[in-house]
C-alpha cells in the first residue's frame, strides 16, 4: 500500500510527471523485493563496528579468499563510459545541471547525495531535472531573464548517485513503513530514463556511495537484476561506480566488485567520507587514531596513500575503473588569488592521481574542468583509460591501511573553532535546502561537515589537548559554539544548526550520520 506525498502536501509543479502509477508500483515491487534486507544490512552495520571497537582493528575476511585469488573481471565499459578522465559533480538542481551538461566534463555526477538535501522538492525536482536532462530538452529563464540551455555537441555522460542506504524517504510509505531513499532515487531514475538512454546510445549509470560491506554490494546487484527484468531492459545494462568512502569497505574492495561484476565500471575513492568512516569507526580507540585538524589530513598522510594504493591497484587487476575524488578548493571568479590558490591545489592533486594510475577524476566546479583535463590528457596521450597499468608492485596490508597513528599535523585552536564554525554554517545551508556550499574558499558538503563534527567528538572523548595547551572538553566546544553563533547572527536557520551541532559533535551516543536527525528537522 502507498501512501504519497501528494496526499498529505501541496503536489509539486510538474511532479506528476515523475510520481505516475506505474513509477510507484515499480517502487512498491523493489520496497517489497529488498526493504528487509537493507534493514537486515544496516543491523549487520552496527554488529561489524561494535566488533571493531572491542579489537581495535579491521582485516581482509577469510572467507572471501578465493574471491581474492581467483581470475576473473567485471563487463567491459559501454562507449559513452570508456573515457572517465573528467568527472564534474553538483546537485541536481536545473541550472547546475544543465552548467554541468555544458561544462565539457565527460561525465556529470548528478548527485542525489552528499550535495544535496532531501527535501522532498529537490528529490522530486531532481528527478525531473533528470528526465529532462536525459532528453536533452532541459532548459531555464531565470527570474532575472538569463536562458539557459544545452549547447550543441556532445554533453557529459550522466551518472547519477542515490542516497546511501541509511536513509528513509518518509514523504512515501510501503507497507506503513517509510520508504528508503537509496530505492526512491535509483527506482524513480530506472524507471523514467532508462529505455530512453539506451535509445540514445548511453545507458542507465550509477554512483553507488558508502555501502560497508559486500553483501550491501550483492544487494544493489540483485535489485539491478530485478529492475532491468521487470522492465524488459537486457540484464547487464546498467553500469555502477562505487565509492570506496567507508574503511571497512577497504577491506573488501574485491568482493565488492565481484558481486557486481556484471554491473561494475569502477571505484571511486571518497576521500571525505572515507575519513569520516575512519574517525567514526575508531572515535573511542584510543589516540592511535585521533587525527589532527581537518586540513593538515592529506592524500600524502600514509593511510590514506595505502586506500587509493590499494584502490587503484584492485580496479586494474579486474578490469575495472579507478576514479580519483575531490579536491576541496574552489575558484571564485571575483577574486583571482582565490581561484590561482585553487588551480594550484587542484593540480597537484590530479597530477598525484594521473600519476598512481587514476583513469580520471572529479572536480567540484566548471572553471576546474580544463585543469583535470590537461593534466590527464598529458599522462593519457591517445588512450581513453590507463586500465593497462596494473600496478602489480602494489602490495597494501591491513596494518597500512589502519596506519592512523603516522599521520603529521597537530590539533590546534583554529582547527577546533573551523570545525565548529564550518559544521553550524554547513548545516544551516543544508536545513534551508542546499546540501553544498563553498565556506571559506572551500566545498563544504555532507560528507566535510560529518568530518568536523566527528572530529570534535573525537577530540573531546580523547581529551586531546591543544597547541594552546587547552584540553578539548564539552564545556570548552560549547564556549566555542555559542562565539560562532554570535559572529553568524542573522543567518537562517542558526538556532537549529546550532542545536544539531551540539548533539552531533557531543552526544554521548554518537550520532551515526548527521543527516538522520537533521532529516527529522526539515519539510
Ligand atoms: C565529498 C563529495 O561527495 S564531493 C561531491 C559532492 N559535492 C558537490 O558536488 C559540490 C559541487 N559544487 C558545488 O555545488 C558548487 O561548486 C559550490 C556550491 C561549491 C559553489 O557554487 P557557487 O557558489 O554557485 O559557485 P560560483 O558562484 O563560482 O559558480 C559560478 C557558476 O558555475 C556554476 N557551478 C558551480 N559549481 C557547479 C557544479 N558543480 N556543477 C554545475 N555548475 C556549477 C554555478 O551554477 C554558476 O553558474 P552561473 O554563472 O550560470 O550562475
Ligand atoms: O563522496 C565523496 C566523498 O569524498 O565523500
Ligand atoms: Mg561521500
Amino acid at each position: 500500500m502507498v501512501r504519497s506525498a501528494e496526499e498529505r502536501s501541496t503536489p509539486l509543479p510538474d511532479s506528476d510527471r515523475i510520481l505516475t502509477p506505474g513509477a510507484t508500483e515499480f517502487l512498491a515491487g523493489l520496497h517489497s523485493a529488498f526493504g528487509a534486507r537493507r534493514d537486515e544490512l544496516l543491523a549487520k552495520r552496527s554488529e561489524r563496528r561494535a566488533e571493531a571497537a572491542r579489537t581495535g582493528r579491521l582485516d581482509f575476511l577469510p572467507g572471501t579468499a578465493e574471491v581474492r585469488s581467483a581470475d576473473w573481471r567485471v563487463a567491459p565499459a559501454p562507449a559513452d563510459l570508456t573515457d572517465r578522465r573528467v568527472e564534474i559533480t553538483g546537485p541536481t538542481e536545473r541550472k547546475m545541471a544543465i552548467n554541468a551538461l555544458n561544462s565539457g566534463a565527460r561525465v556529470w555526477l548528478a548527485d542525489l547525495e552528499d550535495a544535496n538535501t532531501p527535501h522532498w522538492d529537490n528529490v522530486v525536482g531532481g528527478q525531473v531535472n533528470l528526465y529532462d536532462a536525459v532528453r536533452e530538452t532541459i532548459e531555464l529563464t531565470t527570474p532575472e531573464g538569463k536562458r539557459y540551455k544545452l549547447k550543441p555537441g556532445r554533453h557529459a555522460t550522466i551518472v547519477m548517485r542515490p542516497r546511501g542506504w541509511h536513509l528513509d524517504e518518509r514523504h512515501l510509505e510501503f507497507d506503513g513503513r517509510p520508504a528508503v531513499g537509496a530505492l526512491v532515487d535509483f527506482g524513480l531514475y530506472f524507471f523514467h530514463n532508462a529505455k530512453e538512454l539506451l535509445e540514445r546510445g548511453s545507458g542507465p549509470y550509477f554512483y553507488l556511495p558508502k555501502m560497508e560491506s559486500h553483501l550491501e554490494a550483492r544487494l544493489w546487484n540483485d535489485v539491478f537484476t530485478h529492475a532491468q527484468r521487470e522492465l524488459g531492459v537486457p540484464h547487464g545494462t546498467i553500469r555502477a561506480t562505487v565509492l570506496i568512502e567507508t574503511i571497512p569497505a577497504a577491506f573488501e574492495m574485491e568482493e565488492i566488485l565481484y558481486e557486481l561484476r556484471e554491473h561494475a565500471s569502477g571505484l571511486n575513492a571518497g576521500r571525505w567520507d572515507y575519513l569520516f568512516s575512519v574517525i567514526k569507526y575508531f572515535r573511542d580507540a584510543g589516540e592511535d587514531f585521533v587525527l589532527p585538524d581537518r586540513n593538515s589530513v592529506t592524500m600524502t598522510a600514509p593511510f590514506m596513500r595505502s586506500y587509493t594504493e590499494l584502490l587503484v591497484r584492485t580496479c586494474h587487476k579486474r578490469g575495472a575503473f579507478a576514479m580519483g575524488g575531490m579536491a576541496a578548493f574552489i575558484p571564485n571568479r571575483r577574486d583571482q588569488d582565490v581561484t590561482a590558490k585553487a588551480l594550484d591545489k587542484v593540480r597537484d592533486d590530479k597530477n598525484r592521481e594521473a600519476g598512481d594510475g587514476f583513469d580520471g577524476s572529479w572536480v567540484a566546479h566548471p572553471d576546474l574542468v580544463p585543469v583535470c583535463q590537461e593534466v590527464f590528457d598529458g599522462v593519457l596521450g591517445d588512450k581513453p583509460n590507463q586500465l593497462d597499468k596494473t600496478r602489480d608492485e602494489v602490495s597494501v596490508t591491513a596494518d597500512d591501511l589502519l596506519n592512523v597513528s603516522a599521520t603529521p599535523g597537530s590539533a590546534t585552536d583554529a582547527g577546533l573553532r573551523a570545525a565548529v564554525d564550518v559544521g553550524v554554517r554547513y548545516i544551516a545551508s543544508w536545513l534551508g535546502g542546499n546540501g553544498a556550499a563553498a565556506i571559506h574558499n572551500l566545498m563544504e558538503d555532507a560528507a566535510t561537515a560529518e568530518i568536523s563534527r566527528a572530529q570534535v567528538w573525537q577530540w573531546v572523548r580523547n581529551g586531546v589537548v591543544l597547541d594552546t595547551g587547552a584540553t578539548v572538553t564539552a564545556e570548552l566546544v560549547r564556549e566555542v559554539l555559542a562565539e560562532v553563533r554570535k559572529e553568524l547572527d542573522g543567518l537562517a536557520h542558526l538556532d537549529a544548526a546550532a542545536e544539531l551541532f551540539d548533539q552531533v559533535a557531543l552526544a554521548d551516543d554518537f550520532v551515526d550520520f548527521l543527516t538522520l536527525p537533521a532529516y527529522a528537522k526539515i519539510d
